[in-house]
C-alpha cells in the first residue's frame, strides 16, 4: 500500500508529534492514526464528510479518543482533520481496499431488499421463510476483520436496515466483556469510541480468552448462540431481512479453522468474507463447495491494520472488562454489595470425571468432560475473578442459558463466610447462579 505520510496543513502530521494540525484529505483516501500511549487525543472533521469505520463523523465537533487507540478517518469525496493531541502515528494512503468492502455491503444490500420483498410476499409462517444475508468475516489476527464488520453493519443501518451482530471473538471480542460470544441487533453505525449500544444483548459466558481451553463448551455456546437468534429472527421479519454480521476469531489454523467451519454451519452463514490469507481462502472454498449458496469472497486486507502484540491485546481486555463496571470516561457508578457465601451458588463448566472408572471399559482412562457443571466452593481463589449471572432456572441449564451480566469479587471473608462483589447497577442479582472462568482482573 503506498502511503503518503502526512498531509499535515500548518502543524506538520508523522510520528509521537503533538499540538494542533491539519491534514487535508483527497477523495478515496484516509488519515491513519495511532494515539499515543498516555494521553488521549482530539479529532475534528472541518470541511467535507468523513467516516470512521462506517460511522460518519458530525462536522466542526470535537470527538476525543482514548489513549493508544488505532482507527482510521476515511473520506469518499475529500476532506479537511483537524488533530489535537499527541499520536504516535498519523498519516495519510491513498491506497485502501475500501472500495472492493462496499462493493460488499451492495451485494448484501440487494440480498436484503430480495428477502424483505420475499417476506412481504409470503403470507403463511414457513418453516423455512426468506432470509437476508448471513454474512461472516474470517481472517488471521489483526487481519481487520472487526472493523469490517463495524463497516457493514455501519453501511447497513444507515440504509434504515436493523442487521444482527453477532461476535464469536472470545478474545478482542466488542459486544460485552472478553471470554464471551455475544449478538445484538445495530439499529445506528456504531460509535466509534463507544462502541456498540447494549440493547439487551445475547450474551454466553465462555470464561476464558482463548477458544483451546475447553473447545467442546465454545461449539455448545456458538450452538445456543446460533438457537436462540433464529427463534427471535423467525418472529421479526425487518431484523430476518436484514441478516447477520458476523466476527470471529484470528485462530485460523488447525482447531481454530475446525472451529471456523463450525461457526459457518451453525450460523448457516452464506456470505463468507476471507481476508488478507490466500491459504485460508482456497481451503475454505475446496470445503465449502459441497454446500451450494455459500459465496466466498476474497478480500485484501488493509495497509492500515496494526499489529497488535500480546501485551497490548491484554491491556484491551482489561479495559473492556473494566468499561463494563465504570463506563468508557468513568461516567458509571458500580454498585458494592455483600452477600452469606449461602446466598450465592459459583459453578464452572468442564471437568471432573466424565464417568467413574467402573463404568469404563477395561483399560480405558476416565476423560475430564468438558461440558459438565461443576460446582464451585467459596475460596480466596474466587478473589479478584469476574462471574457471569446466569438466566438459567437451574443448575442443570447453565451450560444453554444466556447470562444477565457480571459481577467483579473484591473481597471474601473465610471466617464469616461473607463475599463482597461490585454489580454495575444496584439491587437484586437476577440470579443466585454463578459462573466462574479464568477471567479475573487486579483493580
Ligand atoms: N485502515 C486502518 N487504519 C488504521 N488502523 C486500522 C485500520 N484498520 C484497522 N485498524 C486498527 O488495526 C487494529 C486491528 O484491526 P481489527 O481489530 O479490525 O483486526 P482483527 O482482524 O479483528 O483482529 P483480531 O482477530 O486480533 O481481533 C485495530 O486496532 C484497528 O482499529
Amino acid at each position: 500500500m503506498a502511503a503518503s505520510t502526512g498531509t499535515g496543513v500548518g502543524g506538520g502530521g508523522g510520528t509521537g508529534t503533538g499540538g494542533t494540525r491539519k491534514f487535508k484529505l483527497q477523495k478515496e483516501s484516509e488519515l491513519r492514526v495511532e494515539v499515543g500511549m498516555d494521553s488521549p487525543l482530539k479529532l475534528q472533521l472541518v470541511i467535507g464528510t468523513a467516516e470512521v469505520f462506517g460511522t460518519e463523523l458530525p462536522p466542526m465537533f470535537w470527538m476525543t479518543f482514548p489513549a493508544a487507540h488505532k482507527f482510521a478517518v476515511f473520506t469518499w469525496h475529500g476532506c479537511t482533520i483537524e488533530l489535537d493531541g499527541i499520536s504516535e502515528v498519523a498519516y495519510v494512503a491513498d491506497e485502501t481496499p475500501m472500495v472492493s468492502y462496499v462493493n460488499v455491503h451492495a451485494v448484501l444490500e440487494r440480498r436484503r431488499r430480495k428477502a424483505k420483498e420475499a417476506l412481504a410476499a409470503s403470507d403463511a409462517p414457513s418453516t423455512n421463510p426468506p432470509a437476508g444475508p448471513r454474512c461472516i468475516v474470517v481472517g488471521p489476527t489483526d487481519s481487520g476483520k472487526s472493523c469490517l464488520v463495524r463497516m457493514l453493519l455501519g453501511w447497513a443501518a444507515r440504509e434504515g436496515w436493523k442487521p444482527t451482530y453477532a461476535d464469536l471473538d472470545i478474545g478482542q471480542g466488542s459486544i460485552t466483556i472478553p471470554g464471551t460470544v455475544a449478538a445484538t441487533p445495530v439499529e445506528m453505525p456504531i460509535h466509534p469510541i463507544e462502541g456498540v449500544p447494549l440493547d439487551l444483548p445475547l450474551v454466553y459466558f465462555y470464561g476464558h480468552t482463548t477458544p483451546s481451553v475447553n473447545v467442546d463448551l465454545y461449539k455448545v455456546l456458538v450452538k445456543e448462540l446460533a438457537r436462540t437468534l433464529d427463534i427471535q429472527l423467525v418472529s421479526n421479519s425487518e431484523v430476518q431481512a436484514a441478516g447477520m454480521v458476523i466476527n470471529t476469531m484470528g485462530w485460523v489454523d488447525g482447531v481454530g479453522y475446525e472451529l471456523l467451519l463450525h461457526a459457518i454451519e451453525t450460523l448457516r452463514a452464506d456470505v463468507v468474507l476471507v481476508l488478507g490469507q490466500e491459504k485460508l481462502y482456497s481451503m475454505l472454498q475446496e470445503v465449502l463447495k459441497v454446500r451450494p449458496g455459500v459465496d466466498i469472497v476474497k478480500l485484501h486486507k488493509s495497509g492500515g491494520v496494526v499489529n497488535r502484540n500480546s501485551k497490548y491485546r491484554q491491556r484491551t481486555r482489561v479495559l473492556k472488562t473494566k468499561e463494563y463496571f465504570y463506563g468508557l470516561s468513568n461516567d458509571l457508578s458500580p454498585h458494592s454489595s455483600v452477600a452469606n457465601f449461602s446466598d450465592l451458588q459459583v459453578f464452572r463448566i468442564g471437568g471432573g470425571p466424565q464417568a467413574p472408572r467402573s463404568a469404563l471399559p477395561i483399560g480405558a482412562e476416565p476423560t475430564a468432560d468438558p461440558t459438565r457443571v461443576v460446582p464451585v466452593g467459596f475460596s480466596r481463589d474466587l478473589l479478584h475473578v469476574v462471574l457471569a449471572v446466569s438466566f438459567a432456572k437451574d443448575p442443570e441449564h447453565l451450560l444453554s442459558s444466556n447470562v444477565a451480566g457480571f459481577i467483579y469479587i473484591n473481597e471474601i471473608d473465610m471466617q464469616r463466610k461473607k463475599v463482597t462483589y461490585m454489580a454495575p447497577c444496584p439491587g437484586p442479582l437476577p440470579s443466585q447462579l454463578l459462573l466462574a472462568g479464568s477471567l479475573a482482573w487486579t483493580e
